[in-house]
C-alpha cells in the first residue's frame, strides 16, 4: 500500500497521525488543527472524572441533572453515527466522541445507581427497620416529630439528613405517595419538566417551603419520561425509515463512505443536527436544576470548565483546519453545537460561582457537598 501523500507540500504525511488517527498533517495549520483536537479529546476523556468522584465521595448524584445526562446519551449516538457518515469531519472528532460517550455511560450508570437503586434498597432497609420498631413500640408522637418542619425537607438529596430529622414513624408513612405523584400526566418540554417538583434529580427547592409532604415515595422519574418525550418527539427518531439503512451501511467502512460521500453527507448532516438540538437542549434541565434548587452542591465544576475547554479546542481544531466555506458548512451542527455549549458552560460555572460563593447559606470545608454534615442550618426553620 502507498503511503499518504500530502500533494501541495510534496510530502509524506506525519506517520503516527496517519496511522492511527487516519489523518494527514502536511502544514502548520494542520498540525494546530491536531493539537487543539487532541486537547479537546484529553479534556473530554477527563471531564466527566471529577464529578464521578463528588458523586462516589457523596454516595449520590443529585448534583447533576440525569436528564442532562441522558441527553448527553442521546446525542453523542447522533454524533458517533453523524461522524461516521459525515467525511468531513475530522478523526479526532470521531475519537473524542467515542470517548466522552463510554465516560458519560459510566456517570450516568453511577447516578442511576445512587439515585434509584442505592436508594430503594434503603428505603427497604428502613421500611423493614420500621415495621420492627412499630411491633416494639405503641404508637405514639416523638417529641421530636412536632419540631421537624417536614414540607422544608429536601428530601432526596439530603436522604442522610431524612435520617436524622424524620422520625422513623414519619417515614414508615412514606407508602403513601403525596397526592398526584405517581398520576403524572406526561407533559413534554422543558417548562412542563420545571413544573415537577416531586421526582427525578430536578426535585429539591430549598428556598421555597414545599406543599407537598415530608415523606417522599420512592421516585419515579417522570420529568425524566417528559423530557425524553420531548426530545423523541423533536427529533422525530428515523426507525425504520430508508435513513436506518444508510446507517447500517454507513458503518461499513467510513473509507467507503468519503468516496461516495455526496451520497451519505445528507445524512451524517442531519444526524448532525438532531445531535446538536439534543446537546444544546441537554443544559437546560442542568441549569434549571440549580436555579431550582437555588444551590449547587454535589455538583463538580470541574464537570464543565474541562466541557469548556474541550468544546472552544473542538471549534478550533475545525476552524485552524480550514476557513473553507464548503467544509465549514459541513461541520456547522458540530460547530455551532460546541459555540453554544461554550457559553452555556460558562453560564452554569458562572451559576456555580453564585451560589456556592454568593447564595449558599451552608459554609463547608469547600467541598460542594459538606452540607450533609450543616443539614439542620436549613433544615430548621
Ligand atoms: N457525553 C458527552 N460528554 N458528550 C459531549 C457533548 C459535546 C457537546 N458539545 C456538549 O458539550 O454538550
Amino acid at each position: 500500500m502507498s503511503q499518504p501523500y500530502c500533494v501541495r507540500e510534496n510530502k509524506p504525511c506525519v506517520g503516527w497521525v496517519q496511522r492511527y488517527f487516519k489523518d494527514c498533517l502536511c502544514n502548520l495549520k494542520d498540525d494546530f488543527s491536531f493539537a487543539f483536537g487532541i486537547i479537546s479529546l484529553v479534556c473530554w476523556g477527563v471531564a466527566e472524572i471529577p464529578q464521578i468522584i463528588t458523586n462516589f465521595k457523596t454516595k449520590s448524584g443529585h448534583g447533576v441533572s440525569l436528564l442532562f445526562l441522558l441527553t448527553w446519551v442521546a446525542g453523542d449516538v447522533f454524533n458517533l453515527v453523524g461522524c461516521l457518515l459525515e467525511p468531513a469531519t475530522l478523526s479526532t472528532q470521531f475519537y473524542t466522541a467515542l470517548l466522552y460517550t463510554i465516560s458519560t455511560l459510566v456517570l450516568v450508570l453511577q447516578s442511576v445507581y445512587y439515585e434509584y437503586i442505592s436508594r430503594w434498597r434503603k428505603r427497604r432497609w428502613m421500611k423493614t427497620n420500621n415495621m420492627v420498631e412499630d411491633e416494639k413500640e405503641p404508637l405514639k408522637p416523638g417529641k421530636d416529630e412536632s419540631g421537624i418542619p417536614i414540607p422544608k425537607a429536601r428530601g432526596r438529596t439530603h436522604h442522610r439528613r431524612e435520617f436524622y430529622y424524620t422520625s422513623a414513624r414519619s417515614l414508615a408513612g412514606s407508602g403513601t405517595p403525596p397526592f398526584r405523584t405517581y398520576m403524572r400526566v406526561a407533559k413534554s418540554g422543558p417548562s412542563a419538566m420545571a413544573l415537577e417538583s416531586d421526582s427525578s434529580s430536578e426535585d429539591e427547592s430549598p428556598l421555597l417551603p414545599s406543599k407537598k409532604s415530608g415523606t417522599r415515595p420512592w421516585p419515579i422519574p417522570g420529568a425524566a419520561a417528559s423530557y425524553g418525550t420531548f426530545l423523541a418527539a423533536s427529533v422525530n427518531l428515523p426507525l425504520g425509515s430508508k435513513a436506518l439503512m444508510e446507517v447500517k451501511t454507513g458503518f461499513t467502512n467510513r473509507r467507503l463512505l468519503q468516496e461516495h460521500s455526496m451520497e451519505h453527507s445528507a445524512l451524517g448532516q442531519w444526524l448532525g443536527w438532531l445531535m446538536a438540538a439534543i446537546y444544546m437542549g441537554g443544559r437546560i434541565p442542568q441549569i434549571w436544576l440549580n436555579i431550582k434548587r437555588g444551590s449547587v452542591e454535589g455538583l463538580n465544576p470541574l464537570m464543565f470548565i474541562f466541557a469548556l475547554i474541550a468544546n472552544a479546542t473542538y471549534v478550533a481544531s475545525i476552524l485552524v483546519r480550514t476557513t473553507e466555506w464548503e467544509s465549514i458548512k459541513a461541520n456547522m451542527p458540530w460547530l455551532l453545537d460546541a459555540v453554544v455549549c461554550v457559553a452555556l458552560d460558562l453560564f452554569i460555572i458562572l451559576q456555580y460561582i453564585y451560589y456556592k460563593y454568593f447564595r449558599e447559606t451552608v459554609s463547608s470545608d469547600g467541598e460542594d457537598y459538606g452540607d450533609y454534615t450543616d443539614a439542620s442550618k436549613e433544615v430548621k426553620p
